[in-house]
């Protein structure tokens, strides 16, 4: 079964810590065989009939509290054990997931809400690694105390351990009647918990839109139906794990009163002493906890099974390839060519339709357009983000998916349209670009991009923070730290994705003024619908359906500028 493959492959590297935790668990099993015979023993002394081995009561009081005061220290032992290995496991595969997540293409993340992977770090992989250190492992225990349990009333009455026997299967079917309805029940939880955390965190990121549009109530109503459904589909599933612990002790109950009186005939006939019939129904009672306790794991069986699906689901996902696989990139000198690619977004047209592009190193293009025609989507080949169909895409001459992804993506800059801070230091997201940069080349950075003037009037300069995603500066504020972060890196290729859209005027025009010097020792993609930015180019390129427009001057295929 491929779950019960995935489930030993998470465990494996636990096996020492789990076989301990095992181990105590058959030896509290094993002392817990003890007490009904201690019992039995006890009751004998009572009842004064001959215990055969002479035993004071004494002895057996101590026997009787050793034996409790080891089971007791062995469950601690064991509590702190597996609950100890339980979260390690959780921060070892949240880990693990959370590294594949981030190195799955980011079309994986197109297809798919968030919020489903934060559902998988956030609850399946603790429902997994709760399972495995502790429901899966109980199995141990529970067969040993009831298969001993056995063992010790056959010894004492064969009949009426007859009787137990045969009451195993039924509570097996009950479990299994009540389980054929568990297992779609509890996968379709999870799919509706994932659902809820998806739209609270959607939710949360789009505040703004929520409180302008005046959606909230909309929201609210969405989310508590969502949580409502959650409550719903929570509460059939405790039923059935309700419904089935009652039904098992009843059984048990009724057989015990069952054995209470089939054992008066044998009582009367002296083939069973009355100390006999104590330690009998001490094992009988012995035997209906871990009974019930098959069931209760065989609902965590099955919660499991469905997170245990959704997390082999996620890690059989493609990653690109790792950051250091192919050799090494060779310093770029800049120049870049599209032979023939052809690139469609799954499910959709192609975004680019037999491309051919040659830039010269040094080359300042301007790529321009309508909306839709495919410009972004250029950058994002450059940087491999995304794999064309068709065709190759060279840099220096060299087949870009011949190189590793971190000497490619390492030599180039991109400002994309939508940019990306992260809530935390000006200073600390400009220097993003770059592994530990002195504050000279920070502030030289920032000084390029226009923004050293409005980051000094911040309450604590290049030390402020500025909120989740840069909320606490304005959009040509972001967009100028963006461009910052791209020019440290000091890139030979630098894409700048409609990088100057959100400047003033003045702004703008200041930045392309000095930015001829800026550009001039790289290859520079201006992916732009601005006039001003037009003119710094030293050809545009006007791309329309995914292909380069019309193939005659008139139609601007190439305009040059300069
Ligand atoms: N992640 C995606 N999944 C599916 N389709 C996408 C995705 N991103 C872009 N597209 C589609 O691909 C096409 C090209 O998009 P692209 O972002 O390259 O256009 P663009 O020329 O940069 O547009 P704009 O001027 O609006 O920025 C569009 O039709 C768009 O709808």
């Amino acid at each position: 079964m491929k779950e019960v493959r995935t489930l030993l492959a998470f465990a494996l590297p636990y096996r020492g810590r789990l076989a301990l935790g095992a181990g105590l668990m058959v030896a509290e099993s094993a002392l817990a065989l003890a007490v009904p015979w201690l019992g039995g023993k006890l009751a004998a002394v009572f009842l004064q009939t001959p215990t055969g081995d002479g035993t004071t009561p004494q002895t057996l009081f101590l026997a009787m509290l050793a034996v409790l005061a080891a089971q007791a220290l062995l469950k601690y032992g064991n509590i702190d054990l597996l609950g100890g290995t339980a979260e390690r496991l959780a921060a070892d595969l949240k880990i693990r997931l959370y590294d594949h997540l981030q190195a799955l293409p980011l079309g994986f993340f197109h297809q798919r809400r968030q919020g489903d992977a934060l559902a998988l770090l956030t609850h399946d992989v603790y429902v997994v690694s709760g399972y495995l250190g502790g429901a899966a492992l109980g199995v141990v225990p529970l067969l040993l105390t009831v298969g001993g349990a056995l063992v010790c009333m056959f010894r004492i009455q064969g009949s009426l351990a007859l009787l137990a026997l045969i009451l195993i299967p039924l509570f097996y079917l009950l479990i299994k009647v009540c389980g054929r309805r568990m297992r779609p029940l509890a996968r379709e939880l999870q799919e509706e918990h994932a659902r809820a955390i998806a739209i609270a965190q959607e939710n949360l990121g789009m505040l703004p839109a929520i409180k302008t549009f005046t959606r909230e109530e909309e929201e609210s109503e969405r989310y508590r139906n969502q949580i409502e459904q959650v409550v719903r589909l929570s509460a059939r599933e405790r039923r059935l794990n309700a419904a089935l612990g009652p039904g098992i002790q009843l059984l048990a109950g009724a057989a015990i009163v069952l054995v209470l009186w089939l054992a008066q005939g044998a009582i009367h006939h002296g083939s069973l002493a009355p100390s006999q019939l104590v330690s009998f129904l001490l094992y009988g009672q012995l035997m209906t906890r871990p009974i019930a306790g098959l069931a209760d794991l065989y609902g965590q069986t099955q919660r499991a099974r469905g997170a245990l699906g959704r997390l082999a689901e996620v890690l059989a996902e493609e990653p690109e390839p790792s950051w250091d696989q192919g050799k090494p990139m060779p310093s770029i000198r800049g120049g870049i060519e599209f032979r023939g690619v052809t690139f469609a977004y799954p499910g959709r047209a192609p975004a680019l339709k037999r491309l051919d592009l040659r830039i010269a190193p040094g080359e300042t293009i301007a790529i321009t357009g309508p909306n839709g025609a495919g410009k972004s989507t250029i950058g994002h080949l450059i940087l491999r983000l995304h794999e064309p169909s068709e065709g190759g895409i060279f840099i220096d001459g060299v087949d870009i998916t011949t190189v590793s992804l971190r000497s490619l993506r390492g030599q180039i800059g991109i400002v994309p349209q939508h940019v990306l801070l992260f809530h935390a230091t000006v200073r600390d997201n400009i220097a993003y670009g770059r592994p530990e940069p002195t504050q000279e080349e920070v502030e030289a950075a920032a000084k390029a991009a226009r923004a050293h003037d409005f980051i000094l009037q911040l309450p604590q300069g290049y030390d402020t923070w500025i909120g989740d995603r840069g909320v606490r500066l304005s959009g040509g504020q972001q967009q100028r730290l963006a461009l910052a972060r791209a020019l440290l890196k000091d890139p030979p290729i630098l894409i700048l994705d409609e990088a100057t859209a959100m400047f003033d005027p003045e702004g703008e025009r200041e930045f392309l003024k000095e930015c001829r010097e800026l550009l001039r020792r790289r290859t520079v993609l201006l992916i732009t619908h601005r006039p001003a930015s037009l003119e710094l180019a030293d050809r545009v390129l006007r791309l329309k359906d995914g292909a380069m427009a019309g193939a005659d001057e008139e139609d601007g295929v190439t305009v040059p500028v300069a």
